[in-house]
């Protein structure tokens, strides 16, 4: 039988099954609707649950690639135990609540970081309760970008999900659904045009989009980087229990050296700007090298790259500075477009590179907008080996957990300069706002005594980040 044969065969079943109802219901959140889905009651029937899973399975799964199926609960549970059969791929089970002893788990089965699970739902309206579970399997490491659905409801759900990466296929849409009832004849034409209205009409809120990179530790998120710099910070951060970035703003490279000789052991990575040092040499570079290997401590050139690619690529290795050279990393506008990422890609005279993106700004007034920070983080998707991470203020900026996210414009008791930057506590920016590795500059360099100041701030912004991922904050 041809998959249109079959799917009309499943819409009759479900029909008179009374899984699919017509009437005047009122949903959860109060809605009146014309038409009423109850897919629980496919358990008390094994030809309909088999032919759900069969066609799920043959018409929608066999090009997908993937280790686990994971049913969102309860009603998808049954139809993801029988693909897990049929495709003889492991399922993974989600709780709603994490157990409150022994292995405090939220998904029950056995998994390895970064293999790829599909999430298996009975009904989809605004989207949200996929979102729950792709949330917790992302917490978990894993990778979670489809979903499949017995029944699309079409009112906005499979863009919620798109938002948050995640491709959905459905059996059916309501439209679809609707229409082979009306042609055998189980509803009228009528009805039909009421719910067509209906969905025309209703259309569920967009769904934020699913925040999971937080909660995943640092040890975890190195073998979700695809950049080399992001796998290198990343184990510094978990081995020296620092996320801790010092901004050397200092125009003496002598200051700079003695300062670093300090607080080296405090930070797990130094950001320079490398055009304010009035008595730069070559010789400070590689003081500045050695000091990052004795304290294992990255460097970070905030360049802040600006022009067109072929500019930049002279900026980043030539002159008298050759950032190329000695930087690990590197901070770059998406301004001028893609040119820049791919001029600083190609630049062939280092080994391992990597760039932070600004995809927002600490300080007032400027003039990024939303969808600039948008388009910022999409032309990023397109460099996964060159991407390090993103300059940004908020969590909900990138969900990708093998990026960091860096966050400038912090002191501990400061709120403003005289010149527009912003500062927000570590507290805030690390259990509120999401920051990864948060740079501190004139909180510690101009303290009375930056060593005391470098291990106050190192201490507290380890204790937020331990809060974050061991208190499920979410
Ligand atoms: O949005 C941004 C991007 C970069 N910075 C840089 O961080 C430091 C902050 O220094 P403080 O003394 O802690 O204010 C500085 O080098 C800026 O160029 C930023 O502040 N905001």
């Amino acid at each position: 039988m041809d998959y249109n044969k079959q799917l009309e065969n499943l819409a009759l079943n479900l029909f008179k099954i009374d899984a699919v109802k017509f009437g005047e219901f009122t949903t959860k959140s109060g809605i009146k609707t014309p038409v009423y889905f109850d897919l629980r009651v496919i358990v008390s029937y094994p030809v309909v649950m088999e032919l759900i899973s069969h066609l799920l399975f043959e018409f929608l799964l066999k090009t997908s690639e993937y280790d686990y199926f994971c049913g969102v609960p309860y009603t998808a549970l049954p139809i993801a135990t029988l693909l897990s059969v049929e495709a003889k791929k492991s399922m993974l089970m989600r709780r709603k609540e994490a157990k409150s002893y022994g292995t405090k788990k939220v998904i029950e089965g056995h998994y390895k970081l970064n293999q790829k699970c599909i999430i298996v739902e009975d009904v989809v309206t605004s989207g949200s309760s996929v979102l729950e579970t792709v949330k917790d399997l992302r917490n978990e490491g894993l990778i979670v970008e489809e979903a499949v659905i017995i029944l699309d409801r079409e009112q906005g759900g499979k863009q919620n999900l798109e938002a948050n990466n995640v491709s959905m296929r459905s059996l059916f849409t309501m439209s679809k659904l609707i229409e082979i009832l009306v042609n055998n004849n189980c509803i009228t034409e009528q009805v039909g045009k009421e719910v067509k209205s209906y969905l025309n009409n209703i259309h569920a809120p967009a769904v934020v989009p699913s925040v999971n990179r937080v909660n995943i530790p640092f040890e975890k998120r190195i073998e979700l980087s695809t950049n080399s710099i992001a796998k290198q910070l990343f184990n510094i951060m978990a081995t020296k229990k620092t996320n801790l970035c010092l901004s050397v703003d200092l125009t003496s490279s002598t200051k700079i050296i003695d300062l670093l000789e300090k607080v080296g052991e405090h930070i797990c990575l130094v950001k320079t700007h490398i055009d304010i040092i009035e008595d730069f040499s070559d010789n400070f570079i590689m003081q500045l090298k050695q000091l990052g290997t004795k304290f294992n401590f990255l460097i970070l050139e905030d360049r802040k790259f600006a022009d067109i690619g072929n500019t930049v690529s002279l900026q980043y290795s030539k002159g008298i500075y050759k950032i190329s050279e000695w930087a690990d990393c590197v901070t770059a506008h998406s301004l001028s477009g893609e040119g820049i990422l791919k001029a600083l890609n190609t630049c062939t005279n280092t080994g391992s590179k990597g760039v932070f993106f600004l995809a927002e700004m600490s300080s007032e007034g400027n003039l990024i907008t939303h969808e600039y920070t948008e388009a910022t983080v999409r032309m990023a998707a397109k460099y996964p080996d060159l991407i390090t991470g993103f300059v940004c203020q908020k969590k909900e900026t990138f969900s990708n957990p093998g990026l960091i996210q860096l966050t400038p414009g912090v002191q501990l008791d400061s709120l403003k300069d005289d010149f527009g930057q912003v500062y927000n506590t570590p507290e805030k920016v690390v259990l509120e706002n999401g920051a990864d590795v948060v740079v501190v500059g004139r909180g510690i360099v101009a303290s009375k005594n930056p060593e005391a100041q470098a291990a106050i701030y190192k201490d507290t912004l380890w204790k937020c980040y331990m809060k974050r991922v061991s208190g499920k904050l979410e």
